[in-house]
């Protein structure tokens, strides 16, 4: 059963839900005419602008990626090696290239004429070694549901696959350490690890999708940020194929290891620019035998931030997510997804999830914790599941904010990390600064990591709405010394924007580091580092 409450507070039930092991929404679900006219065409630049941080030079992104760097073009020649190299790994029909050479937004389209899809490590190894030979670049992709146009081809690049590398190499019960090639989806990890007490220590709306590979490349927040840390903590090892072709094996399974430079780091959120990841090891997480979700009403931010503090202090180890949308966002679900509000309407809606090993203790805690942000006014109205379907239908409302999104309009999308009692300020400052030109602006995203979720959307793709936007978000942003991209990477559209974020010397070494793993500047071109640098 499911308890509505309001200020009476009749909290009496238990308070019970497995983990879901499958959300709502299938993430290759998209309006293809949302973006009709929102596609990128190569090689168009646009004018050039000034970064108030550093004061050089950026370019818009807007106008379109770089011109095409001087690589080699595919040869009958090298489609006969790949055909050799890869018996039955080789994709060259347009149709069936279609979807590899757009990203899940429809925004970017590269127009590639090659995806290769290799098994093994080796097979990668010796794609690259001959791509590093002749100058070919490559494209690396996973499950191709990034937002910042990472993970697509911009020119010709050659698609690198990881969707064969879907096998689990190993897995410890005893320390909970996975091992798997990088193609292995999330959610099907997901279900491996349920199968036997533990879970993947990150959960994304995408996970149906995402390979995990794609996923540590990208340093992938989501939801269990929170609880659980980032990648960079998790992951113990990863292998990863170079420019040229050389593997490096670092898939340790240790806890500690204090040997010399921690070189898996460089290759997490690197977005496939200095290697290819072709398997990791993850620390995995116990399963929670108790699951708890409440879906809670604040009249303001403020109060919304008082929740924060307080589940902090009143769930402590169990609290395990603490996310919020806005009004606007309830509005887009109803609209276009259909999705009824649980609860009477609010400016703002959370969703706490408790995970812990002790569902009367849990559930004790969680009834102290709503009873008091009741009484103190904090929290108007709530919900809270004690079945597995409410419970999914619970975080559909958060995970699905970016597909209800997709049918607004043309979206332009904001990851920004900034001090957990600004991220608002920036939603409402962005309504002010573009007063009527939007159709939307939205702000959610995962308040326990100091991560907003900004989007705005517009009819169609609108040049003068985006030159209102941009660089009005990054100057705010840097004005908090927040970060441009908390989880999505800077991918092809971002890339130009990182000197808000890096000083100079940093993205300098950056450069260097390139050149040095990838001299030829074959790995995934015109992706996350700026123009101005290669
Ligand atoms: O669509 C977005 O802007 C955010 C997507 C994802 O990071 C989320 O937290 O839902
Ligand atoms: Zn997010």
């Amino acid at each position: 059963m499911d308890v509505a409450f309001r200020t009476s507070l009749r909290l009496k039930t238990a308070v019970r839900s497995p983990v879901s092991s499958c959300r709502l929404w299938s993430p290759r679900v998209w309006s293809s005419r949302v973006w009709s006219t929102g596609v990128w065409s190569p090689g168009v630049w646009s004018p050039r602008v000034w970064s108030p941080r550093v004061r050089s030079p950026c370019r818009r992104l807007h106008g379109g990626p770089p011109p095409r760097r001087p690589f080699s073009r595919l040869s009958s020649e090298d489609l006969a090696f790949f055909r050799e190299t890869l018996p039955g790994g080789t994709v060259t029909d347009p149709d069936l290239l279609e979807a590899s050479n757009v990203d899940w937004l429809k925004s970017v389209r590269g127009h590639s004429e090659l995806m290769l899809r290799p098994q093994t490590t080796a097979q990668v190894s010796d794609i690259l070694r001959y791509c590093h030979g002749r100058s070919l670049a490559v494209s690396p992709q996973g499950g191709n549901t990034g937002l910042v146009g990472g993970g697509v081809p911009v020119y010709d690049e050659i698609i690198l696959s990881t969707a064969l590398m879907d096998q689990v190499l190993g897995f410890d019960q005893v320390s909970g350490i996975l091992t798997c090639q990088a193609g292995c989806v999330l959610e099907s990890l997901s279900r491996y690890l349920e199968d036997r007490d533990f879970i993947m220590p990150l959960d994304l709306g995408s996970k149906g999708s995402c390979h995990v590979g794609g996923n540590v490349a990208t340093n992938a927040g989501g939801l269990r940020l929170l609880r659980y840390g980032s990648l960079r903590g998790t992951v113990l090892g990863l292998e990863v194929v170079l420019a040229d072709g050389r593997v490096l094996d670092c898939l340790a399974t240790l806890r500690k290891d204090n040997t010399g430079y921690d070189l898996k780091q460089l290759f997490i959120g690197s977005e496939g620019t200095l290697g290819v990841i072709t398997a990791v090891s993850v620390l995995c997480p116990r399963k929670p035998s108790a699951v708890n979700v409440a879906f809670l009403g604040c009249e303001t931010f403020d109060q919304l931030l008082g929740t924060f503090r307080l589940s902090k202090r009143m769930l402590g180890e169990i609290l395990s997510a603490f996310e919020f949308l806005d009004a606007a966002c309830m509005g887009l679900l109803n609209t276009h997804l259909k999705l009824p509000n649980p609860i009477s309407d609010c400016p703002f809606y959370v969703l706490v999830e408790t995970s812990g090993s002790d569902a009367a203790h849990d559930e004790e805690k969680l009834h102290r914790f709503l009873e008091e942000a009741m009484t103190s006014s904090l929290v108007t109205d709530g919900t809270v599941a004690t079945e597995d379907a409410k419970v999914k239908a619970l975080w559909s409302l958060r995970e699905r904010v970016t597909e209800a999104l997709t049918h607004d309009g043309f979206t332009y999308k904001y990851d920004v990390s900034l001090p957990v009692e600004r991220i608002y300020q920036l939603v409402t400052a962005m309504r002010t600064h573009l007063g009527g030109r939007a159709r939307s602006v939205v702000g959610y995203g995962h308040v326990g990591d100091g991560n907003l979720h900004l989007n705005v959307t517009s009819p169609a793709r609108d040049p003068a709405l985006l030159a209102a936007i941009e660089p009005f978000v990054y100057e705010w942003t840097a004005g908090c010394r927040g970060s441009v991209s908390a989880e999505h990477g800077l991918g092809l559209k971002k890339r130009n924007f990182i000197y808000y974020s890096k000083p100079r010397a940093a993205v300098g070494l950056m450069g260097d580091i390139k050149t040095l793993l990838d001299p030829k500047g074959i790995l995934n071109p015109y992706k996350t580092l700026p123009d101005d640098l290669l």
